[in-house]
């Protein structure tokens, strides 16, 4: 269970962050929607241990976020960042292999017959096995994220935070990813706070969705709460048709 309670951060350029209240459920896949710069990424950083320096409270499980060593973080938490940027030019194998070190009970990291077993699974899971010795500087954007994503299955955390992480998948790729996480959050009772830009993406997807603009929430609630056409307009500035999913049964938007 995550719990914000009147969270306040600001960059000191003006912006500035104002979440007085919000919870999400353990197991609730919970996306958070709304348009750029409106603080959805600042808010995953803060959660993930990125930025610490903000006021209020964050309860992880009862117990305040700051207390938290950054070793107790990743066991609990793994992030799929919106950007991801490695200095050294590592092969897969290496990158998803970061997800174990938590778990080291040695100051040196050596990965276990177990971590390679996970490591393994994972970037089979995404499709990436035989790539596994590969330069991650040789790949497109969108297997590049997939990296990421074995990275944080690898970490096996009970609680996932994505950052627009299907921003660089193909169509019939961002589709099959969305159904195994949810799959694995189902059966492996996870928990998942996404960012989206992919308004319909984010319907299909979530329990809850959360509606931000200017550094705060607006809305909250199902996808059949909040989506629909008068707050599409006053959130995005958008014209919208609000349709039902045949199967579904969730609203999905159509451009008018
Ligand atoms: N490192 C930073 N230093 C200063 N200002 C920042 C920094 N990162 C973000 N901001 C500012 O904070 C505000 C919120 O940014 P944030 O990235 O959280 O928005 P977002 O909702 O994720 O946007 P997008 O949909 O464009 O990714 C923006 O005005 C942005 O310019």
């Amino acid at each position: 269970m995550i719990t914000f309670n009147n969270v306040r951060f600001t960059y000191g350029n003006g912006f500035s962050l104002k979440i007085d209240d919000l919870k999400v459920i353990k197991g609730d896949i919970v996306s958070i929607i709304g348009p750029n710069g409106a603080g959805k990424s600042t808010l995953i950083k803060i959660l993930s241990g990125i930025l610490r320096n903000y006021k209020g409270e964050i309860l992880l499980n009862h117990s305040d976020l700051k207390n938290y060593s950054y070793k107790e973080l990743s066991k609990n938490i793994a992030v799929v960042p919106q950007e991801f940027n490695t200095s050294f030019d590592y092969d897969l194998e290496s990158i998803v292999s970061t997800s174990r070190i938590p778990f080291s009970k040695r100051i040196n990291f050596f990965e276990s017959e177990q971590d390679r077993r996970i490591i393994d699974e994972a970037l089979q899971t995404v499709g990436l096995i035989s790539y596994k010795n590969k330069p991650f500087s040789s790949l497109s954007g969108g297997e590049k994220q997939k990296v990421m994503i074995a990275r944080a299955i690898a970490q096996q955390t009970p609680i996932l935070l994505l950052d627009e992480f299907s921003s660089h998948l193909d169509p019939g790729y961002t589709q099959s990813l969305l159904k195994l996480v949810k799959e694995m959050v189902i059966k492996e009772k996870k928990t998942v706070l996404a960012v989206f830009h992919d308004v319909n993406n984010a319907a299909l997807f979530s329990d809850k969705l959360i509606v931000m603009k200017d550094g705060a929430i607006r809305y909250s609630g199902t996808p059949a709460d909040v989506l629909n056409e008068s707050i599409m307009h006053e959130i995005f500035d958008m014209e919208a048709y609000i349709i039902k999913h045949p199967v579904k049964k969730v609203p999905q938007i159509l451009f008018k």
